[in-house]
């Protein structure tokens, strides 16, 4: 126990932003260079299946999944509390947690979580909000809860600079100025941020270094206080429609007003069998109607190792996840998420991805290779 109250608190950095903005590339970019830092991670998704800790699992020094909804409705607040703990053990020998929100959940109701964990070996580090270059300014317009989210953010991530050009980016950091003009903002490409940005407080520079700063404790209680109307007017300023307070109720899951995620419907489908690659190719580059985000780990016919598989926003991209060794039989888990999804037709269209036993098709793999990031190295190159 003395062990305990001679540390430091642990920062419990917050990591958010929309569907498929690259919070997990960020956490994988961050665990990939922590400048020394043994990181435990908390992630959260909204699906059944919880497909971003499949990803970044094995990673960390120590990864807590949340699944099946929104971290900040949960009605198990205690949950949180005890994985923060239990990370923040001396034993683990952590420096940083890090808690990636799922992409609809309200930064503000798991911040409050964050402070409300009453076991002096943590402490909340910031919220990170991750914004997608590509898609930011139509997500906002579309949602404008997003608004008031970056309104609270330390740092913004403006990620997939790669896909836009000089203008599409400056009008999004334009947008992130004129909503949180105190909070700096980085452009990454692939997550990759500085790791020194979110939890080395010792050498934290100021804002005006162009590096981010993160709000202490009191500040956050004061933005608690008198944010909800800021943010309120802030967005109902730019937007009329009004947000409310998304925890204006306070606590998540007893009565929470409007939150983003009300809008949204998941639907998790683990499949048994090897997928047909060019049948899955052809639903994640047409996804079926109402659906913006589909992820997943998958089994491929004519593929021996799993891919995960991302469609967001009319991207498409396939990664190796590096695993070789297929389970038998093998199981592939598959996440869609939207609005207004026919959850019985997803269903039915993620079932009929099932590689038929007779398949013949020696380059339907090619189908989900050519979405590989890099220069793909294709079976017959
Ligand atoms: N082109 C491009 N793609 C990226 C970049 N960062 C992430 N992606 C891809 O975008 C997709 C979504 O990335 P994730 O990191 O899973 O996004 P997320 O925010 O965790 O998604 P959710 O948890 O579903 O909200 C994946 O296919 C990533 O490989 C980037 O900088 N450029």
């Amino acid at each position: 126990m003395s062990r305990r109250r001679d540390r430091p608190a642990i920062p419990v950095i917050v990591v958010a932003g929309f569907l498929g903005a690259g919070k997990t590339t960020l956490l994988n970019a961050l665990l990939g260079n922590t400048v020394g830092a043994r990181l435990g991670v908390i992630v959260n998704d909204f699906g059944a299946i919880n497909v971003d800790a499949l990803l970044v699992a094995g990673q960390s020094a120590g990864t807590i999944s949340f699944g099946n909804g929104c971290l900040c409705c949960s009605v198990d607040a205690d949950g949180l509390g005890d994985a923060l703990s239990g990370l923040a053990d001396p034993a683990a020998g952590l420096d940083a947690i890090v808690v990636e929100a799922s992409g609809i959940a309200e930064p503000r109701a798991l911040i409050k979580m964050v402070v409300a964990v009453a076991d002096p070996a943590i402490r909340y580090g910031g919220l990170v909000y991750v914004l997608d270059a590509a898609a930011a300014t139509l997500t906002r317009q579309l949602h404008p809860e997003i608004g008031g989210h970056l309104a609270i953010a330390d740092l913004v991530v403006i990620n997939k600079a790669d896909l836009v050009d000089g203008d599409v980016l400056s009008g999004v950091l334009d947008m992130a100025r004129e909503l949180n003009p105190t909070a700096p903002a980085v452009v990454t490409t692939e997550g990759h941020i500085d790791a020194r940005a979110l939890f080395d407080p010792g050498s934290r520079p100021q804002p005006s270094d162009d590096l981010p700063r993160q709000l202490t404790l009191d500040e956050l209680l004061r933005a608690e206080e008198s944010g909800a109307e800021e943010s309120d007017a802030e967005e109902s300023d730019a937007e009329e429609e009004s947000d409310a307070d998304e925890h204006a109720a306070g606590e998540c899951g007893t009565g929470h007003a409007r939150h983003l995620h009300d809008a949204f419907t998941s639907v998790s489908v683990q499949v048994e069998g090897v997928l047909d690659p060019r049948r899955l190719a052809e639903l994640l580059e047409r996804p079926p109607v109402g659906c913006y985000r589909i992820k997943g780990v998958v089994w491929l016919a004519g593929a021996g190792e799993q891919f995960a598989v991302h469609a967001v926003g009319g991207f498409v991209r396939t990664e190796r996840t590096g695993v070789r060794r297929m389970p038998r039989p093998p199981v592939s888990s598959l996440v869609v998420i939207g609005t207004g999804v026919d959850e019985v037709q997803v269903r039915a269209d993620l079932g009929g991805l099932v590689a038929a036993p007779d398949l013949d098709d020696e380059f339907g793999i090619l189908r989900i290779t050519r979405h590989l990031p890099v220069p793909s190295q294709l079976p017959n190159d």
